[in-house]
């Protein structure tokens, strides 16, 4: 495996409150990843500070295995972003987004983003404010990917779009990246879709990585036990939910299961194992 995006004691201090502590991972290349958490978790501090946008208070980062200087920022050629907000001019048509992409990047692909925005019916005459959500997600998309980067970092490119548009983003995404050995790094809270798309996961919790990895592997290093009622303390719990009479544990995988005849143990969705992680062991 070789490293795209690694982040070395990463930190970032706002005044006198961290917004992201002790962040250590290794980012494969060509995968993609998912960056999950509650409002407020960091993820976008860590976005920023992936791209060269934020300086670390603490610790680096590391693209392609040269240390990210904010002094030096030639390696960001590799490197493409969305932002929440999109970044597009409004008052631009699409052409003159197009243009304008290619006069700040010498290896602009203007023929394959115009290629991208045809396929996908979208009029590079209309003006950016008279394009749907899902559509100027689309143009971003295609900016970003225009620049031929080899990391791709995307910043909740789906949180305005409607199920449908979601899905359609995603599956281009998904198109865009099919048969190259582009890294994409991307936040969301949609699990459902991260499970779809992504490899891997990575669940920031107040600042903190609680959890990440392969998501097949932490799929089946996981599993949900449910049997009667026990209060007794049981390694590897992540979150235990009690009634009256039953008791529910999200576990990591090789716990020992209490030993009653009555306790089941079933596979867990990702879904399951985020909410676990931010609502009860995290
Ligand atoms: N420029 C800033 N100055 C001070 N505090 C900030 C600044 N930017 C972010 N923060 C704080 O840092 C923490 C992490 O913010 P961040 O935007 O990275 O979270 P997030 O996970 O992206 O949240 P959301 O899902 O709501 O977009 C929050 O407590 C936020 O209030």
């Amino acid at each position: 495996m070789t490293t795209a995006l690694r982040f070395d004691g990463l930190g970032k201090r706002y005044r006198r409150r961290w917004a992201l502590r002790d962040c250590t991972l290794d980012l494969p290349t060509g995968a993609i990843v998912g960056l999950v958490g509650n409002n407020g978790a960091g993820k976008t501090t860590l976005l920023h500070l992936a791209i060269g946008l934020l300086r670390p208070t603490a610790g680096a980062v590391w693209v392609f295995g040269e240390p990210l200087r904010m002094d030096r920022p030639a390696g960001l050629a590799e490197v493409g972003f969305m932002a929440q907000d999109h970044l597009l001019y409004r008052g631009f048509t699409v052409a003159d987004m197009l243009h304008y992409g290619r006069s700040l990047n010498p290896r602009f692909d203007t023929a394959s983003a115009t290629a991208r925005l045809t396929a996908l019916d979208i009029p590079l005459d209309r003006r950016v404010n008279r394009l749907s959500g899902g559509q100027q997600a689309q143009v971003a998309l295609s900016l970003a990917l225009a620049k031929r980067p080899r990391l791709l970092v995307l910043d909740e490119p789906v949180a305005s779009l409607d199920p449908l548009a979601r899905r359609e983003f995603m599956r281009s995404l998904i198109d865009a990246v099919a048969g190259s050995d582009l890294t994409v790094l991307l936040s969301s809270h949609v699990v459902a879709e991260l499970e779809r798309v992504c490899d891997h996961l990575v669940l920031l919790h107040e600042g903190r990585v609680v959890l990440a990895g392969d998501i097949d592997d932490l799929l089946a290093n996981h599993r949900l036990l449910s049997g009667p009622r026990c209060d007794d303390a049981v390694d590897g719990v992540v979150e235990a939910t009690h009634g009256e009479r039953h008791s529910t544990l999200l576990v990591r995988q090789h716990v020992d299961v209490p030993t009653h005849p009555r306790w089941q143990a079933r596979p867990v969705g990702l879904e399951e194992v985020v909410l676990a992680y931010l609502g009860g062991g995290a």
